[in-house]
């Protein structure tokens, strides 16, 4: 991406309908749950059960997958460091706006750089006590390299390693494991929890935090 374009002269336009509003209307609060991990590390997987798991519990979450969303608004994109900064601002920003209107969203990227998590992050904000809206909590799926090339669900780290693809994560492109984040999901090779008890992790976790309640 060269440029990202700059706008002048443009003013932010205040909708009537506000934010407390339509979480009233439908509900629910808006947050976003960020899974970063790995190529096959697991992220689609708990991204669809933790979905399932809130629609049974009548919870409306949707979710931004970094495979799909590179059929459409990003497949103007590749897998440079640049590219995938820009990924990850773009979704980043749709998350919020899901997260705004009332929506749980659950973007699942590999999303590899901190400082580009860390700008999502930052885009939303902890909730002060009238706005309890917004949670941008990362979930890393540490799921070790061995775990996720033995995997092999696309075929893509074999192509990967025999220099078929340049620039894949975790082979010849880099992952920083975030610092400190608010749920780690650890799968060693040979003993994985199911899909649905991490998932049922991450729920408990929203309830403790009272994203999950009444509104
Ligand atoms: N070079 C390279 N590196 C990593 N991944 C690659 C690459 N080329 C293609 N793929 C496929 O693209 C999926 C990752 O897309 P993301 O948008 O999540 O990537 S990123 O966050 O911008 O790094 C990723 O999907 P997941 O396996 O679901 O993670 C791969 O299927
Ligand atoms: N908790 C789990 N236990 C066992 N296998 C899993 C688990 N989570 C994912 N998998 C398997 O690992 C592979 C990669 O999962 P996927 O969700 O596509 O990862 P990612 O989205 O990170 O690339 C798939 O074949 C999936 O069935």
């Amino acid at each position: 991406m060269s440029s990202l374009g700059n706008s002048n002269n443009i003013f932010w336009q205040e909708c009537p309908v506000g934010k407390l509003e339509r979480q009233k209307l439908i509900n629910q609060k808006g947050c976003v749950v960020w899974i970063t991990g790995l190529s096959g590390s697991g992220k689609s997987t708990l991204a669809f059960a933790l979905n399932r798991q809130l629609y049974s519990r009548g919870k409306l979450s949707y979710v931004l997958d970094g495979d799909n969303l590179r059929h459409g608004l990003n497949k103007d994109l590749g897998f440079s460091a640049e590219d995938r900064t820009e990924n990850i601002r773009r979704v980043g920003e749709v998350a919020k706006l899901f997260a705004d209107a009332g929506m749980i969203c659950i973007a699942s990227l590999i999303s590899p750089y901190r400082k580009d998590r860390d700008a999502c992050r930052a885009k939303l904000p902890d909730s002060n006590f009238i706005e309890a809206s917004f949670l941008t909590k990362a979930v890393f799926m540490n799921t070790p390299l061995s775990l996720c090339e033995s995997r092999d669900a696309k075929g893509l780290y074999k192509l990967a390693r025999a220099g078929k693809i340049k620039g894949f994560t975790g082979i010849d492109d880099p992952y920083e494991p975030p610092l400190q984040c608010e749920i780690e999901l650890q799968q060693i090779d040979g003993i994985c929890r199911t899909p649905t008890a991490m998932s049922e992790q991450v729920v408990s976790y929203l309830e403790e935090k009272g994203y999950l309640e009444d509104q």
